[in-house]
């Protein structure tokens, strides 16, 4: 049968709608009917909000992709002197962040008794065991290995993904590259506190500089942001109750507020 050719004008254009040839769909590119496969519930009968939770974190996956694709960019643009790329994928990573925090609204319309249906069923899975999310924070520059030895049930392409991620330059790495190719010393925190004083001190000079710097900052300030939320919201949920992935719930994630990527950074704020 002829391939039906539907036509339109666009634009004032003549142009072809359709499957130019039958090949690529929305569906089909989009890889949807595997996509749309993917959200299995453990509780049965179905809890309803289920779907919700598995929807919301599988979101967040794909995110954090997106955020470790923008991040590797970034850290390698530093890498390359190439600063105005540097802290343009940055500014992108922001504005997922800003939405990575605001999904919690979402969640937050499930309410504890209905968690209650499933969470029993999660046990020992948590959000302690993402990947992506330790990624994020590796490359970012929190590295912590004894995290991969805490993770349970790894791949070995996990595993593998992760001390790579240890071994490679992080995003402070690569900016401290950027200082001292604008002829800074960055030896020691002093000498990276003095160079970031310099720079803060001549933006007209180092304006560049500055802009990459405040743009780390920021992509820190969202991190934490995120973890001030999750902890609210699991306190709303969980109250005081253990983590199903086995810490102390609240109490752990509240030992992970003080986390910043970039001490130096923030430090300078009181010299300035
Ligand atoms: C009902 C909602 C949620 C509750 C009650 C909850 C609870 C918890 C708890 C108690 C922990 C500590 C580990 C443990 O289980 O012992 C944890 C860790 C974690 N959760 Fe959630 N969580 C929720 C939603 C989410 C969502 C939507 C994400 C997004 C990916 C997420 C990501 C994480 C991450 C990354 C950690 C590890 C944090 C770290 O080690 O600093 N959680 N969560
Ligand atoms: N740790 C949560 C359960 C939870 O939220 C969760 C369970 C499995 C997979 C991801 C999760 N999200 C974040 O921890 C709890 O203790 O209720």
């Amino acid at each position: 049968m002829a391939e039906e050719v539907v036509t339109g004008r666009w634009g004032g254009v003549e142009v072809n709608f359709g499957e130019e040839g039958g090949r690529l769909t929305y569906g089909s590119y989009l890889r949807l009917p595997q996509l749309l496969d993917q959200q299995r519930l453990e509780s049965n009968p179905p809890a309803h909000d289920e779907l919700l939770f598995i929807t919301i974190h599988q979101v967040y996956e794909l995110w954090f992709k997106q955020v470790l694709h923008e991040l590797t960019a970034s850290r390698d643009a530093m890498l390359n002197d190439e600063l105005w790329l540097a802290q343009h994928l940055l500014r992108r990573v922001h504005t997922i962040e800003r939405t990575l925090t605001q999904q919690v609204d979402i969640l937050e319309t499930m309410t504890p008794q209905d968690f209650g249906e499933f969470r029993h069923r999660l046990s020992p899975a948590s959000g302690f065991q993402s990947v992506q999310f330790r990624e994020i924070e590796f490359l970012s520059a929190a590295k912590d290995p004894s995290f991969v030895r805490r993770f349970r049930g790894l791949t070995e392409a996990e595993t593998a993904r992760l001390e790579r991620r240890l071994e490679e330059p992080s995003l402070w790495n690569a900016f401290l590259a950027v200082l001292g190719k604008a002829g800074f010393e960055t030896d020691s925190d002093d000498s990276i506190s003095d160079a970031l004083r310099k720079v803060a001190g001549d933006r007209a000079h180092y304006g560049a500089v500055w802009e990459l710097a405040e743009a780390l900052l920021q992509h820190d300030e969202l991190a934490a942001a995120w973890r001030a939320r999750h902890v609210v919201m699991v306190e709303r949920m969980i109250g005081t109750k253990p983590g199903t992935g086995g810490s102390s719930g609240a109490n752990y994630l509240r030992s992970r507020l003080d986390l910043r990527y970039y001490p130096l950074l923030w430090d300078l704020r009181s010299s300035l």
